[in-house]
């Protein structure tokens, strides 16, 4: 059985191999690369300076709920990540016991918006106020309520803690079948990963032997930067539905494409970086980048899919 990892790599390769409304240009990827390779650009994790961060057990409950509830933002037009980082900062540092396990199964709609001073229904609320409930139960019943039991239990390995959390909590099981194939994405899975790593800055629960093998995060930010930056490029059926904010559907052989391109795309940047240049550079890195260039210009136009997954 391939480490869940591999199984994301190989997932995108198979995508991109047989993609039809997502292309991956590399001379795009040659060009990108040849305006980065020489000063890799470094964004500082929690840049925004938005975060809950005690060095301690609280702030892994505090990041297992975040990545719980990260995603889907954009049906609300004034809603965003800082937001939610915020929201959940502020709660906590109000009242220590709002992330307990027993807790968390307990919040209803109306109490999570509460929660983050949010004036009207989140979107997906439903959805939020479930996966925040399925996390309170099986970190009760598999990690006694704490998900620092959770990141204890991996052995330092990212892979085998990507692997435990799709295993235990079918909310972060990010997969989706393209052309009669079970592909493997893990977006935010692979964020919690990584947003140890950035918060504890690669030491104790933010320490991780493998930290090389996570992916890109499949969001709807990166894979827009991506097209910009003429990575990606699209079909112009898809150009037309993403520019004119039309919908695209969850598990959609486009949904997918945007996706898995992107994965593949920053592998391929990444392997070219560590050829021309001889540095090893991280994909959490290049993500950061990527990411944090896209929220940056708010007018790029992003593909918009209702998911609970990213
Ligand atoms: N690939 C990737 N996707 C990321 C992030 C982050 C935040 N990372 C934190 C960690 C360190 C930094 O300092 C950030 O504070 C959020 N997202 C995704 O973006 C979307 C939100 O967009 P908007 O609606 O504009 O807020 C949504 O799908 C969300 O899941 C990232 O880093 N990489």
């Amino acid at each position: 059985m391939k480490n869940a990892m591999e199984e994301v790599r190989v997932s995108a390769a198979w995508v991109a191999g047989r993609s039809s409304h997502v292309l991956v240009d590399s001379s795009g990827i040659e060009k990108v690369v040849e305006t980065i390779q020489d000063n890799i650009p470094k964004v500082e994790w929690d840049f925004e300076g938005i975060h809950y961060f005690d060095n301690g057990p609280l702030t892994v409950q505090y990041l297992f709920v975040l990545d719980a509830l990260n995603f889907c933002f954009w049906p609300d037009k004034d809603l965003n990540y800082d937001n939610l980082a915020l929201g959940l900062k502020e709660a906590l540092e109000k009242d220590k016991s709002v992330f307990d396990a027993d807790q968390l199964q307990k919040y209803t709609g109306p109490q999570l918006r509460k929660l983050l001073k949010w004036p009207r229904p989140l979107p997906l609320e439903d959805e939020r106020v479930r996966l925040l409930h399925e996390v309170g139960f099986e970190l009760e019943r598999s990690f006694g309520g704490k998900a620092s039991n959770l990141v204890e239990s991996c052995g330092k390995s990212a892979a085998k803690l990507v692997s435990l959390i799709t295993s235990h909590f079918p909310g972060f099981r990010d997969h989706a079948v393209y052309k009669g194939r079970q592909v493997f994405l893990y977006k935010r899975a692979q964020i919690f990963v990584a947003d140890l790593y950035g918060a504890f800055k690669g030491q104790g629960y933010g320490e991780f032997i493998d930290i090389s093998s996570i992916t890109i995060f499949a969001d709807y930010i990166v894979p827009a930067v991506l097209r910009q930056l003429g990575v990606l490029r699209y079909s112009s059926s898809l150009a037309s539905i993403v520019d004119t904010n039309n919908e695209i559907g969850s598990g959609s052989e486009e949904e997918v494409e945007l996706r898995a391109c992107s994965i593949y795309a920053v592998e391929k940047m990444r392997d070219l970086i560590r050829r021309k240049s001889g540095k090893q550079v991280l994909t959490v890195e290049l993500d950061l980048w990527l990411w944090s260039f896209g929220v940056q210009c708010p007018s790029l136009p992003y593909h918009r899919t209702l998911s609970i997954y990213y």
